[in-house]
């Protein structure tokens, strides 16, 4: 089964990679400059020229301030490319999973996001990605959209890596504690593509396909986030880095963030009885092999 996955160099695409690889399954990305999903005309050869069998399409522009002011090429990148992508699954007779963002919600909701709540971004990234998930139900019924959130890895750019970054040089890093997320692994949201676009290719039944949620189990604030990488660091030791909680007003940013947007993943769990592990547990493996150290084990 040939498995293509749009993107080079990102988190998901190269974290598929990766798994895809051990598993002994065949993973061909399509990325720059063989393909500029800001230009649909560029897609189809290359796409077709792959000879999938299943499309995870998981590049996107991902630059969530930069967009407020690239509003146009967002849109292209992650609306019409997207559309594209599925005119052309469509074409082949063959599923697309797509990947898509928490940050399609506007973040009022007291509890998590089912997949039935009604989107409201509140930036122009959440704007661009819902507008691809539009696209995509309009081209093919035989799609799988995966929102999932937060996501790191020990790949690209990522919250982490930030914070080791930023760590490196301060004793002490200021952090909203008022937005509630739920920080997902690149690797286990591999695991779960992998094994998702299995199941489309051998099973038609529609109740596979659809919008769903997908995310590390638990939640945290980025606040709550950035002390954990600190005490995974500092358990391989790394520098004691502090973290102050501070409001969303004190870090004043282009793009507006939803203040919650922490997600179900029920639906996942009934449909493809598949759960993504505890976002601690992953991060533990980031920091691992991000450090080259593994954590003491606790007596
Ligand atoms: N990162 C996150 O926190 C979250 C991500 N998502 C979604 O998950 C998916 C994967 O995210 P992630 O792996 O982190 O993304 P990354 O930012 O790590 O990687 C994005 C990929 O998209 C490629 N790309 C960007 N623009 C274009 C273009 N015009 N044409 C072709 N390829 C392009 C990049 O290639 P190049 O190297 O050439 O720039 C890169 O390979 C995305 O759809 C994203 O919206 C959802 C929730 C959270
Ligand atoms: C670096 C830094 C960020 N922050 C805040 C800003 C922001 O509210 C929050 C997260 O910052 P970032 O800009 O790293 O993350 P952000 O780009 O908002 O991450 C988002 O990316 C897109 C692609 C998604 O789809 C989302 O799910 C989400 O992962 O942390 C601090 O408070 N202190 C800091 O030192």
């Amino acid at each position: 089964m040939r498995i293509v996955v749009t993107g080079k160099e990102g988190q998901v695409d190269t974290a598929a990679q990766a798994l895809g690889e051990s598993l002994g399954l065949e993973i061909i990305r399509v990325g720059r400059p063989e393909i500029d999903l800001s230009k649909p005309e560029t897609l189809s050869g290359p796409m077709k020229a792959a000879r999938p069998d299943v499309i995870i399409s998981s590049a996107a522009y991902t630059a969530v301030d930069k967009a407020e002011s690239e509003a146009a090429l967002a849109q292209a990148i992650n609306g019409e490319g997207p559309g594209e992508l599925a005119k052309i699954a469509a074409e082949l007779n063959i599923p697309l999973l797509h990947l898509s963002t928490d940050y399609v919600f506007s973040g009022d909701k007291d509890g998590v996001y089912s997949e039935g709540d009604a989107p409201g971004p509140v930036s122009v990234y959440g704007m661009t990605k819902l507008s691809g998930e539009t696209q995509i139900a309009a081209a093919t019924p035989n799609h799988v959209i995966l929102r999932t959130a937060w996501v790191y890895s020990p790949y690209g750019n990522n919250f982490v890596k930030t914070m080791l970054r930023l760590g490196e040089t301060r004793d002490e890093l200021n952090v909203v504690a008022d937005q509630r997320g739920c920080p997902t692994y690149a690797l286990e949201i591999a695991r779960a593509l992998l094994l998702i676009a299995q199941k489309l290719v051998a099973d038609p039944d529609p109740a596979l396909r659809g919008i769903f949620h997908l995310t590390g189990q638990g939640e945290t604030t980025w606040a709550g986030f950035a002390e954990a990488i600190f005490e995974g660091s500092a358990l391989r030791g790394g520098k004691a880095v502090r973290v102050n909680p501070i409001p969303t007003e004190a870090y004043p940013t282009p793009a507006k963030r939803p203040a919650n947007s922490r997600l179900s993943g029920e639906k996942l769990a009934e449909v493809y009885n598949l759960r993504l592990d505890p976002w601690r547990v992953s991060l533990d493996d980031c920091l691992t092999r991000l450090t080259g150290v593994a954590a003491p084990v606790k007596e």
